[in-house]
């Protein structure tokens, strides 16, 4: 594991590249173990709105979950860049796409969900520890668009990583969001079962 001292613009350059380093194979098991953890941790049991993302540099793939959604109805949404923060709109097989300004796709439409009628965010992550830090791509798209969201409001904030993109403790800036739970291919992470000192 990582060990800081290390800033955040050499930790997200480290990270960034440790991802991009996975082989397709490698890829492919890693979104094949997640989709296992997400249905052991039971966070999707009771779930009807999901938020998820489109992979990119490296990201783990949550491609197989939003499969499993579509097979049991669960309604699924991805991140469009608005200005500087986050909508959220509804996808599936049918969705036309178009791309934003950092080349992922985003689905074609002026519709968007209610943040607080999503049930989780599934959220990608450059960086994690187990006190719920998180580092993104340095955007803070994610941070300013639920910054207003208090911890026992929908939706339930959960971070999707590799394992190797864990870190001992991120240095926390006073902006971040922090994550309630993690979910990697080895872990499930309740940040609010772990202790905090
Ligand atoms: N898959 C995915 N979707 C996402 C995010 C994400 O982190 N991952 N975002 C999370 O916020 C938002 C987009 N934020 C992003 C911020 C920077 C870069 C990025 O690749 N930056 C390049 C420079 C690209 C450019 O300016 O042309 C870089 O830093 O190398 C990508 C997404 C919404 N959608
Ligand atoms: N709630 C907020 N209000 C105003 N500015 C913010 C807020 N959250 C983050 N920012 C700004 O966004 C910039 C990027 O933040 P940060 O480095 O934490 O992004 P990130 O979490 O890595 O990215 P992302 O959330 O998009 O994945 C910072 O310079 C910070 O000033």
């Amino acid at each position: 594991m990582i060990q800081p001292p290390l800033d955040r613009h050499s930790l997200r350059k480290t990270l960034r590249h440790a991802r991009r380093l996975l082989t397709e194979q490698e890829q492919q098991q890693a979104a094949s173990q997640l989709l296992k953890q997400a249905l052991h941790s039971e966070w999707l049991n009771n779930v009807e709105h999901l938020a998820l993302y489109l992979a990119n540099d490296g990201e783990i793939s949550p491609h197989l979950i939003s499969e499993y959604c579509w097979q049991r109805n669960i309604k699924t949404y991805l991140p469009v860049v608005k200005g500087e923060t986050l909508r959220f709109a509804h996808y599936d097989q049918t969705t036309q796409w178009q791309k934003n300004r950092f080349g992922i796709a985003e689905p074609v439409t002026e519709i968007y969900q209610a943040q607080d009628a999503l049930d989780i965010v599934f959220m990608p992550l450059v960086g994690f520890d187990q006190y719920g830090g998180r580092l993104g791509m340095g955007g803070g798209f994610y941070d300013k668009s639920f910054a207003s969201k208090s911890i026992e409001q929908k939706p339930l904030l959960i971070g999707l990583a590799h394992d190797c993109q864990q870190v001992e403790r991120l240095p926390i800036e006073p902006w971040d969001v922090p994550l309630q739970a993690i979910l990697s291919p080895n872990q499930c992470i309740d940040i609010n079962l772990t202790i905090k000192d």
